[in-house]
């Protein structure tokens, strides 16, 4: 647990499934005040709120959808309003559909493209606006993804979005830096969440999907929410423009295990 984040006020988007709840109700167990963003369920993200209360912290819940500028503005503001202040931004709803490039259409670029990277933009620019007037020295976390540095065929908007997160992530850290503003990304490997639950309860493609990891097993949306406590608290007081891979290795080139190549 990290003390520091006691009564800390963080809003996190698409946090009614996986790793988003997940985070939401790790911040909870460190008392903070957090703002439960969700996009159609109601109903789950009062489930989270439950939680986190439960926890320890606060919660209220907020319907914004990410891709809408002025719901981002409006959920922000509902972290002012309820909690009278923004210390952690983390922008972590995401989208993804299998679509070979050839085969998809503008439109499906784009909306992956509004969701996962114009969003966080929004979320990033908006947090850093409200801790720069307010002399906060806050904190942005964007998830991105392994498929920041791994290419992903059939997933071309997917990989563009995260591959677009690190560089701005990386961009943002160095203007906001003199103001004591860190922002980070997470990237997770192949966590088992709403989205990802089908594919990894297929047994084939698990045993698959667990070659490509030196670990040798999927992840829980837990084992990122811990590493977002502590990159937000002072314990990571001193890291800001960085990437922390949470895959088991993924990144790391599993087809040379054991001797290859
Ligand atoms: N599960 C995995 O293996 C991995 C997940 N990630 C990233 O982690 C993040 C969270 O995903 P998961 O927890 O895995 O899946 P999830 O499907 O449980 O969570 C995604 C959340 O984003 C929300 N969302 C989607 N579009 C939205 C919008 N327009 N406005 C507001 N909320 C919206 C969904 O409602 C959902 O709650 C995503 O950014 C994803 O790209 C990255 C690498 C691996
Ligand atoms: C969704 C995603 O980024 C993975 C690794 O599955």
């Amino acid at each position: 647990m990290y003390p520091d984040l006691k009564d800390k006020v963080v809003v996190i988007t698409g946090a009614s499934s996986g790793i988003g709840k997940a985070m939401a109700e790790e911040f909870g167990k460190n008392g903070a005040k957090v703002v439960v963003n969700y996009r159609s369920s109601a109903e789950e993200a009062e489930q989270v709120a439950e939680t986190v209360r439960n926890n320890g912290g606060q919660a209220v819940i907020k319907k914004a959808d990410v891709s809408k500028e002025e719901e981002i503005l409006a959920l922000i503001q509902t972290a002012i309003d309820e909690f009278g202040s923004l210390d952690i931004m983390i922008n972590n709803a995401g989208t993804e559909k299998a679509v070979p490039t050839v085969e998809m259409t503008a439109e499906e670029f784009k909306r992956v493209m509004d969701i996962n990277l114009t969003g966080a933009f929004i979320g990033s620019r908006e947090a850093a606006k409200y801790f720069i007037a307010h002399h906060i020295k806050g904190t942005i976390i964007n998830i991105s993804s392994v498929h920041d540095i791994i290419p992903w065929p059939n997933y071309v908007n997917y990989a563009a979005s995260k591959g677009g997160m690190k560089m701005m992530m990386e961009t943002m850290s160095m203007e906001f830096a003199p103001a004591g503003i860190r922002v980070n990304n997470i990237s997770p490997g192949a966590i088992m969440s709403a989205h990802t639950r089908d594919k990894f309860t297929d047994p084939e493609t698990l045993a698959q999907t667990e070659k490509m990891i030196p670990m040798g097993m999927i992840g829980q949306p837990e084992q990122v929410a811990t590493v977002a406590t502590f990159l937000a608290s002072q314990n990571a007081s001193y890291i800001t423009g960085e990437t922390i891979y949470v895959d088991g290795g993924m990144t790391k080139y599993p087809s040379f295990m054991g001797g290859k190549g």
